[in-house]
C-alpha cells in the first residue's frame, strides 16, 4: 500500500463523494490504523515505541515524520531490541527509562482486545518491556486491525503468554495450568519451530503460552495469581492500561477512549453523568467514520452510551 493510499484513505469523505468499496489487507488496516496513532504525536514527546507488525508501521512513520521536519525533538523509548534497531535505522533519538521515567504517549500493538480495552500482548515475546513502558506513560494509544477485538481475553483461543525464568520451567508451566483448571487452561512452552528450542526474550526469560477453553472470570484475580507465583516474572494481559484504541476494519476506522469504556453501570448511575457528556462529546469528536461508509458498531456504541445519561 503506498503512503498516498494510506493518507487518502485516512481523508473522511464527504456524503456527496461515492469512492468504490476497497477491500484491504490485514496489514494494511494495521497501517491505517498505526498512521491514524501517530496524529496523536507532537514534538518535543517522549515515545514509548511500540514492538510487533503493527506498532513497526507507527514507527516507521514517526522516523518519516522526522526526516520530513514535520516532527521535531522527540525522544523514543523502544520496548524491545527489535524496536530499538528499526528506531536507530530511521534516526530516531532514543532512550530509556531510567533517564525518562515519564512517557508522554506510547503507541504499540495488541493480540487482543475486550469490550472494556483490557488486552493480551506479548505473542511476540516483548510483553515485559511493553508493560513496563507502557505502564510508565501519560496516554497509550494501542492500534489493531477488527481481527483482534474479542469479547473475553483469552476468547480468540491463542496464547495469553506469560514471562517465566527458565530455572524449572516445568514447574511453573505446571503450577500455571493448576491456577486456570477449571477455565480448561492448557499451558506449553514457546519454542522455536526451526529446532525446538525454547523461545528466549530479550530479557533471557521463557514464555509459557496459556491456552483457555473458557473465560477465566476475574481478570485481576487472574493477574494476582498468576504474579503470585514465584518463577513468574510478568504475563500479558494489560489491564486498565490502554487510553484509546485504534481498530481499523472494513467499515473504517473506530475509536475508542478508556473513559467510556472503563465505566461501570454502578458508576453511570451515579455522578457520573455530566462526566461521561463530557467524554461522550470528546469521542464523538474523536471518531473518525472514514474510508467508505457509517460503522453501524459505532452508531451502537454511541446510544448505548447515551441511554444511560438521564439528561440526555
Ligand atoms: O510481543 C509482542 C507485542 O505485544 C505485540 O504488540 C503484539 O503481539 C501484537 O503484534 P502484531 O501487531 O504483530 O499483531
Amino acid at each position: 500500500m503506498s503512503e498516498s493510499t494510506v493518507e487518502a484513505a485516512l481523508m473522511v469523505p464527504s456524503p456527496s463523494q461515492s469512492r468504490p468499496p476497497v477491500i484491504l489487507t490485514q496489514d494494511e488496516l494495521k497501517k491505517i490504523a498505526a498512521y491514524k496513532a501517530v496524529e496523536f504525536v507532537e514534538s518535543g514527546m517522549v515515545l514509548g515505541l511500540g514492538t510487533g507488525s503493527t506498532a513497526k508501521h507507527a514507527v516507521d512513520r514517526i522516523g518519516e515524520l522526522l526526516r520530513q521536519g514535520k516532527l521535531e525533538n522527540i525522544i523514543g523509548i523502544p520496548t524491545s531490541k527489535m524496536t530499538h534497531e528499526q528506531a536507530v535505522s530511521l534516526g530516531i533519538p532514543l532512550s530509556d527509562l531510567d533517564s525518562h521515567p515519564i512517557i508522554d504517549l506510547a503507541i504499540d500493538g495488541a493480540d487482543e482486545v475486550d469490550p472494556y480495552l483490557n488486552l493480551v500482548k506479548g505473542r511476540g515475546g516483548s510483553l515485559l518491556r511493553e508493560k513496563m513502558v507502557e505502564g510508565a506513560c501519560k496516554k497509550f494509544v494501542v492500534i489493531v486491525d477488527e481481527s483482534k477485538l474479542v469479547k473475553h481475553l483469552g476468547g480468540s483461543g491463542l496464547a495469553m503468554p506469560v514471562e517465566i525464568v527458565p530455572f524449572c520451567w516445568k514447574f511453573t508451566a505446571q503450577r500455571l495450568q493448576l491456577l486456570f483448571e477449571d477455565a480448561g487452561c492448557v499451558a506449553k512452552l514457546r519454542t522455536y519451530s526451526e529446532n525446538g528450542e525454547p523461545f528466549v526474550t530479550d530479557n533471557k526469560n521463557y514464555i509459557i503460552d496459556l491456552y483457555f477453553k473458557k473465560d477465566v472470570g476475574d481478570l485481576r484475580a487472574a493477574s494476582d495469581a498468576i504474579l503470585r507465583l514465584a518463577g513468574v516474572v510478568e504475563h500479558g494481559m494489560f489491564l486498565d492500561m490502554a487510553t484509546t484504541v485504534i481498530i481499523a476494519g472494513e467499515l473504517g476506522v473506530t475509536m475508542k477512549n478508556k473513559a467510556l469504556h472503563a465505566i461501570t453501570p454502578a458508576q453511570r448511575e451515579g455522578n457520573a453523568c455530566a462526566d461521561l457528556q463530557g467524554c461522550l462529546g470528546t469521542d464523538v469528536l474523536g471518531l473518525t467514520p472514514l474510508m467508505f461508509r457509517a460503522d453501524t458498531n459505532l452508531i451502537e456504541f454511541i446510544l448505548l452510551e447515551a441511554y444511560y445519561c438521564p439528561s440526555r
